[in-house]
This record gives structure tokens, C-alpha cells and sequence, in this order.
């Protein structure tokens, strides 16, 4: 517990987490909405949901529980995913989301998680608590008139089949195809029993929108084994008596690209449609490559997704894999230590690799902000660079230090939390 003036950070309890889910109402400004306090309560990770007390009220909260986060090479790092960060407006510039970052942060490191993950709700909050932008999104609509379908040669998995599935059946056959899913898509989270209650409706959180019931398609290889499935809604509309609705997709697995190819023309095929929108696809998705016309997939929004903070350089970089042999020395600097100092990063013709500390002359001089940016391979540091977010001590050594960390696929993680 620490103190400043009248206002103390505590841990929650069974006790304060009504006024502490109050508080993330008000912080959320959704005031007089339900608190979801029992679902909270589920997910109570003891000592790991603060809140800044003033007397008996809540004015600043944050919360982290553990996620798996997929690296490249296809391991499972421990995470502390950290969410549900508020500071009531009358309280506001007075330190306390650092007070209870920086406690937050020292324990996951603690705890053994090698990094921190969040989702920035504005770009301007969390560098300065060493997060740097990790991984991207990108969100299209397809104009299905002038898509002209799914390209001609694209035959479609042989001897596949299409299945709507109800909800109950999402909710058995989802996790065991996500987690087979999450394993060849560095950046993608573990996705927990309350993702999928939530996802099919048994759990409907009264702090969301309100649940609709969603379709959901599974498709499964010629051995019958499901190796995908997507979730979307259809927005009617028409024009007089023309049809004009939208198939919204909510969630899209693929295990390859015959899977791939079968769910796209089902979904680009809906009747009463002529446009289908995905809100977050990764950077490196094929889907406008698989319709004839590929400019009918236009780009409505590019942005930042996951925010990653590097907690254990040497735990971190020995996790992942390596695209190429070589040897490249940082200066980080980190106020907040983690990750602060000289490493040299290197990596073996096998693709293994680790960060060391050295006495070497660096090679690149970058923020704790900057590597977690570089950490998942989304974000080069040539660009960083660029940008002057990177210093460049050594001429090539930007590039240098990009052909280690690239990703046969880029990043991506397609889950808000
Ligand atoms: C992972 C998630 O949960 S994302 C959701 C984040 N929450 C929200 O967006 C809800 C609305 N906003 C808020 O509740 C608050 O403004 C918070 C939580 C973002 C910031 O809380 P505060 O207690 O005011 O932060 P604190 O006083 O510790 O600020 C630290 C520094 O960050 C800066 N800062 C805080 N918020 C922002 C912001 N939105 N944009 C830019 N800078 C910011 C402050 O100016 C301060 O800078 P300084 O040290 O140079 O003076």
C-alpha cells in the first residue's frame, strides 16, 4: 500500500469492489450504469485490482490479470494484461494513474511476467510508462458490387463443408480452435472461458451494448475436423425495394487458405448485402488478394492496437525467434529501470536467440517505449528511426537490427480487453 496526502492505493476487496466498479463507471462515463459486479468478482485476481481511496470512495482505478500473448516463433509468453485504467475527472493530474501503474507494474515483474500488454483508449497515455505500440489494426469494407466475388481459381477446401452453428455449439467447438488458431499468429491472446460466455450470449456483461445474436459458421476439413469459423451479423437496409445490408464480421479464424477461401465467399455471398465491414483484421490478411477486384476492399481505419511494455529484456528476447543470425547492441533508456541499460541482442542460424548485458559500443539508441514497440516485429526500427524515435549510433545498424526481428507474419491480435 502506498500514500499521498489523503489518497491511498489498495488493493480491492470483496468489501470495496462496489464502490471500485462505481468508480469505473464514472471513469468510463457510463454513470448509472449496472456495475457487473458479480462478473467482476469472477475475475478478482487477488492484489491485482487497485484502486485509489479517498475515505471509503474510489477515484482512480486499474486492473491486470495474467493473458498468454503468442510470440513469433509461435511460444507463449506470461503477460500482465492491464485494463479498466480510470481517474475520476475531479482527480485528475494528480498522479495517480502513475502511482498505481508504477505499483502494478513492479509486481508483475515480480510475478515473473516478462511484459505488460494493454489497449490505449488515446495515444498519449502510456509511453511514458515505457508501452510502445506493439501491434496494428486494420479495419476494411468490401464493396461487394464491385468486388466481383472470391477470385475464379480459388477453388474452395476440397471436400470442406459450411455449418451454421448455434451459440452453445460456438462456445464448444471456438476454444479449442482458437487456441490451435492462436499459435500461428504472433501478437493473439489467449482467449478465456468469459471471452466465449460473452461471445454466445451466456454471460451478456450489462456494462456492453446489449448482446444480438450473432451467426456463426464453422468450417470443417474432409476428415471433419473444424479448421475455422466466422461470427457476423447483418445490418438490413434498403434502398426502396433494392436490398443494401451489411454483413458486420465480428470474428474471423482461419487455420489455412482453403478455409480461408470457403468462409470469404460465404460471407461475400450473403443475400440482401452488398457491402461487408470488418472491423480489425491484421495487417498482413490476404482478403482483399482473394477477391478479383481487390480495391473493393477499402481500408476504413489504421491504427495502433496492443500496447507491449518490455518488464525482463532477457526473459522477453530469449522467448521469441529470430528471422536471421546476427548481433546488434542497444542503449535502452527506461526511467523506470526494467528495461534500462546496454544489451546486446543476438540470434543463432537456428533462430534462437537472447539479449545479454555488454560493455559494447551500441549500435542503436532507443526508449523502453521504442522496444516494445520493435518486440513483436509489427513496428521496424528503420522507420522508428525515421521518425527519431530510434538513434542510429552505427549507420545500418536500424536495418540490422530489423532483419533479426522480422516476422514471417506480422503481429496482430484481434481481441479488445
Ligand atoms: C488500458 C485502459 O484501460 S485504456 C483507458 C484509459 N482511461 C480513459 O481514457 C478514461 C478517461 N481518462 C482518465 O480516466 C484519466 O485521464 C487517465 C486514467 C487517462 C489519466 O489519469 P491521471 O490520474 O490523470 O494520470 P496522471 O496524473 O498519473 O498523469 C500522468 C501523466 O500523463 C499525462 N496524461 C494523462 N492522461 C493523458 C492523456 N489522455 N493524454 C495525454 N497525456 C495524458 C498527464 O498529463 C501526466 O503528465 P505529466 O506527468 O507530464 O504531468
Amino acid at each position: 500500500m502506498s500514500q499521498d496526502g489523503a489518497i491511498e492505493i489498495k488493493a480491492v476487496t470483496e468489501e470495496t469492489l462496489s464502490a471500485w466498479c462505481h468508480a469505473v463507471n464514472v471513469g468510463f462515463l457510463r454513470a448509472g450504469a449496472p456495475l457487473a459486479e458479480e462478473v467482476r468478482r469472477q475475475r478478482l485476481f487477488p492484489g491485482r485490482t487497485l484502486g485509489a481511496f479517498e475515505g471509503e470512495r474510489v477515484v482512480a482505478t486499474l486492473r491486470s490479470f495474467p493473458l498468454q500473448l503468442t510470440l513469433p516463433g509461435g511460444a507463449s509468453l506470461a503477460a500482465s494484461a492491464v485494463t479498466a485504467v480510470t481517474t475520476t475527472q475531479t482527480h485528475r493530474r494528480r498522479g495517480l494513474l502513475t502511482r498505481m501503474m508504477r505499483q502494478d507494474l513492479a509486481a508483475a515483474k515480480d510475478r515473473g511476467e516478462a511484459v505488460a500488454i494493454l489497449i490505449a483508449a488515446e495515444y498519449g497515455i502510456y509511453g511514458r510508462f515505457g508501452f510502445g505500440p506493439a501491434t496494428r489494426m486494420v479495419g476494411r469494407k468490401i464493396d461487394l458490387k464491385r468486388a466481383g466475388g472470391i477470385r475464379a481459381e480459388l477453388a474452395g477446401a476440397v471436400g470442406g463443408r459450411l455449418d451454421l452453428v448455434s451459440m452453445a455449439e460456438l462456445g464448444k467447438l471456438g476454444p479449442e480452435l482458437h487456441e490451435r488458431w492462436r499459435r500461428q499468429q504472433p501478437g493473439a491472446i489467449n482467449r478465456d472461458e468469459q471471452h466465449w460466455k460473452t461471445v454466445t450470449g451466456e454471460l451478456v456483461l450489462p456494462v456492453s451494448d446489449g448482446w444480438k445474436e450473432p451467426f456463426a459458421v464453422a468450417h470443417r476439413d474432409a476428415a471433419g475436423q473444424v479448421t475455422g469459423l466466422a461470427v457476423y451479423q447483418v445490418k438490413s437496409d434498403w434502398d426502396g425495394v433494392v436490398p443494401d445490408g451489411t454483413v458486420q464480421v465480428k470474428d474471423f479464424l482461419a487455420l489455412d487458405l482453403p478455409t480461408a477461401v470457403s468462409l470469404w465467399r460465404y460471407l461475400t455471398e450473403v443475400d440482401w448485402t452488398t457491402k461487408v465491414v470488418v472491423e480489425n483484421l491484421g495487417p498482413d490478411d490476404p482478403l482483399p488478394l482473394l477477391l478479383t477486384d481487390p480495391r473493393a476492399a477499402t481500408i476504413t481505419e489504421t491504427a495502433d492496437f496492443t500496447w507491449l511494455r518490455v518488464l525482463d529484456v532477457p526473459t522477453a528476447f530469449a522467448a521469441r525467434r529470430y528471422a536471421a543470425a546476427g548481433r546488434v547492441v542497444l542503449e535502452v533508456t527506461d526511467p523506470d529501470g526494467f528495461a534500462a541499460g546496454r544489451w546486446a541482442l543476438e540470434a543463432d542460424q537456428e533462430g534462437a536467440g537472447r539479449a545479454v548485458r555488454t560493455e559494447d559500443e551500441p549500435d542503436l539508441a532507443l526508449s523502453a517505449s521504442a522496444l516494445g514497440s520493435l518486440y513483436l516485429g509489427a513496428e521496424s526500427a528503420s522507420r522508428l528511426a525515421a521518425a527519431g524515435l530510434v538513434e542510429e549510433c552505427r549507420p545500418g545498424a536500424a536495418f540490422a537490427a530489423d532483419q533479426l526481428l522480422t516476422t514471417p507474419l506480422k503481429a496482430w491480435n484481434p481481441d479488445s480487453f
